[in-house]
């Protein structure tokens, strides 16, 4: 994030591709804040964004200097935000069908926005308007996680795997899944959970899938997982499709979940559902939660309000 004191506010915008209503509301959102924001403001937009807009475009990766991000789109626009931005603060504006992550309507967005610029420039405590939500990191297990995982040892100690190759993957803000070559029938694997090196569960799953309070309302739900309140401090882990599973657990947010495919030709480890990478089984992976998380900032979503929008 640049220097909010700095002279001006940067902001980048990142409206969902192929659609005209964002690319709109980007137009309007520019000028905007040349008219209305207490401060000069500087405003780039994603590479898409400017073939269809006469606004410079950046790639969204280099919108993590910037000082504010403006998603306007679904909850995927926003989580594809969110992989690329680090802590920059992000405010999200709803063109999506749920909307669960993007609290402003666009009709209120010419006001709120810039709005949120003058405070951040002004270095006003956002108070309720500014919310961290955790990641989770995904390493393979023993490789030690950003915060020093390692795999579990004693009653609960893995098989060897032998070398594992290195990987990463960008962190989670709703979930990262662990499943065996494909899901559905003849697709699982056997698959052991522990959490800080306790065995939790052992047996043949499609996968395992550990969930922040944010994606407790997204795949973990189709999965079973409970409703988690945004304000509780855990992570979920929740088996998929299990033969003789056990019920979602819900864990400390400190917490390290180690998960091992022992006996499938392939298994994948997949954040948010984009970013995946492949993995030879035998093999184990680490979540914890990620030292980086996302701030969204502007007027937050009602949890129990938006729970409407999943019926
Ligand atoms: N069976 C399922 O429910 C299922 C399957 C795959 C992915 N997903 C979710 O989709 C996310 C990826 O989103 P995408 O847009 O790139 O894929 P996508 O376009 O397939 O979106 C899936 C749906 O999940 C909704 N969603 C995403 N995050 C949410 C949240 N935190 N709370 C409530 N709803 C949410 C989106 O609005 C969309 O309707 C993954 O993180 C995963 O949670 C769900
Ligand atoms: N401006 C963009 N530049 C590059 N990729 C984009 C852009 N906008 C969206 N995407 C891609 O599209 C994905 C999600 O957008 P998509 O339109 O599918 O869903 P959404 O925002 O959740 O909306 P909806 O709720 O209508 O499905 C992102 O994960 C990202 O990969």
């Amino acid at each position: 994030m640049a220097d909010v004191s700095s002279a001006t506010v940067d902001v980048g915008i990142v409206a969902q591709r192929a659609n005209d209503r964002a690319y709109d509301l980007v137009t309007a959102l520019r000028t905007a804040l040349e008219n209305r924001a207490a401060v000069e403001t500087t405003v780039a937009v994603d590479e898409l964004t400017a073939e269809h807009v006469s606004v410079p475009g950046v790639p969204v990766a280099m919108m993590a200097e910037f000082d504010l991000v403006v998603s306007i789109g679904g909850d995927g626009t926003l989580l594809f935000v969110a992989r690329e931005v680090g802590e920059t603060p992000i405010l999200g504006v709803n063109l999506g069908e749920v909307g669960f992550l993007n609290a402003v309507a666009p009709s209120d967005a010419l006001d709120i926005v810039p709005d949120v610029v003058s405070q951040l420039h002004a270095a006003d405590d956002l108070g309720t308007q500014r919310r961290t939500l955790r990641r989770l990191t995904a390493t393979p297990a023993g490789a030690g996680g950003e915060n020093g995982a390692t795999a579990p040892t004693g009653a609960t100690e893995l098989t060897d795997t032998g070398p594992q190759p290195n990987w990463t993957l960008e962190p989670a803000l709703n979930e990262i899944v662990v499943h065996g070559p494909r899901r559905g029938h003849g697709g699982g694997a056997t698959i052991r959970v522990a959490v800080d090196g306790r065995q939790y569960a052992s047996g043949h799953a499609d996968g395992i899938l550990v969930s922040t309070p944010t994606g407790s309302t997204a795949y973990n739900l189709s999965e079973g997982g409970p409703l988690v309140h945004p304000n509780a401090d855990t992570l979920i882990v929740t088996q998929m499709a299990a033969a003789d599973g056990r019920p979602p657990l819900v864990v400390d947010a400190d917490a390290t979940v180690t998960i091992t495919v022992e006996d499938a030709a392939t298994a994948f480890v997949i954040s948010d559902g984009r970013d995946r990478q492949k993995l030879e089984p035998p093999a184990s992976v680490t979540v914890t939660t990620a030292s980086e998380p996302t701030t969204l900032v502007g007027p937050q979503s009602d949890f129990f309000a938006a729970l409407d929008k999943l019926e």
